[in-house]
């Protein structure tokens, strides 16, 4: 089980996160990571916690002011990327430009999907996962695993009936190490979540919790 905690733009200190994410990861030997805003790649990735960028842009290096370079993130640490977040969406062709920016600087990719039907279309595209978050749960106090657990189900039947290969994570409203066991049963390789940690009182905590039952 893959743990990736999005800080989206939340006003949580980072680099507490971070710290806190490389601790439990290297105590419950589960792989966690972190991604921060663009902004603070380096910052958290001098933490020694795994570092994920939150999005590429489907763009070469040249001219393209306000762009996130996949090979800029890649040199301030980032190992991965989301793409097509809920909150970041890009349209079919980006998301595939968005992979080839990737793939040239050898990150890892979680494509991001409203639906089962959105999670064929992204596996098509041959990313190393795909993510099934509905849009309604996100930042919700009900996991996707619980209140929907139908969704994660069909997510991971219509990624390997594109391509087996294509590793399925989930999220919103994950915030427990039921509601991470729950995701694994239903066959999920991976969660994704950032309320329960980003805006949490203590979010090593949390963190613990979250691998409780892994
Ligand atoms: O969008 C998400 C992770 O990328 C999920 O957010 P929440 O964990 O806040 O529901």
């Amino acid at each position: 089980m893959f743990v990736l905690v999005n800080l989206k733009a939340y006003p949580c200190d980072g680099p507490a996160v971070a710290r806190a994410v490389r601790e439990v990861s290297e105590e419950s030997g589960v792989r966690m990571a972190v991604a921060p805003q663009a902004a603070q790649l380096e910052t958290i990735h001098d933490t020694g916690a795994e570092t994920w960028a939150q999005h590429v842009s489907p763009v070469e290096q040249g001219s393209h002011t306000g762009s996130t370079l996949a090979e800029a993130v890649a040199d301030a640490g980032a190992v991965g990327t989301l793409i097509n977040h809920s909150e970041r969406r890009l349209r079919l062709a980006d998301i595939d430009g968005a992979l080839s920016a990737a793939d040239r600087a050898d990150l890892e990719t979680v494509v991001c999907a409203n639906n089962p039907a959105q999670v064929g279309a992204a596996a098509a595209l041959a990313p190393d996962a795909v993510a099934v978050e509905p849009p309604e749960l996100i930042g919700g106090d009900v996991s996707v695993s619980t209140a929907d657990p139908g969704v994660v189900k069909d997510a991971v039947d219509a990624a390997t009936a594109v391509d087996e290969d294509v590793s399925v994570f989930c999220g919103a409203g994950v915030s427990t190490g039921s509601d991470v066991a729950a995701a694994g049963e239903l066959g999920a390789e991976g969660v994704l979540l950032a309320s329960g940690v980003a805006k949490a009182d203590d979010p090593e905590a949390v963190l613990w919790d979250l691998v409780s039952e892994i």
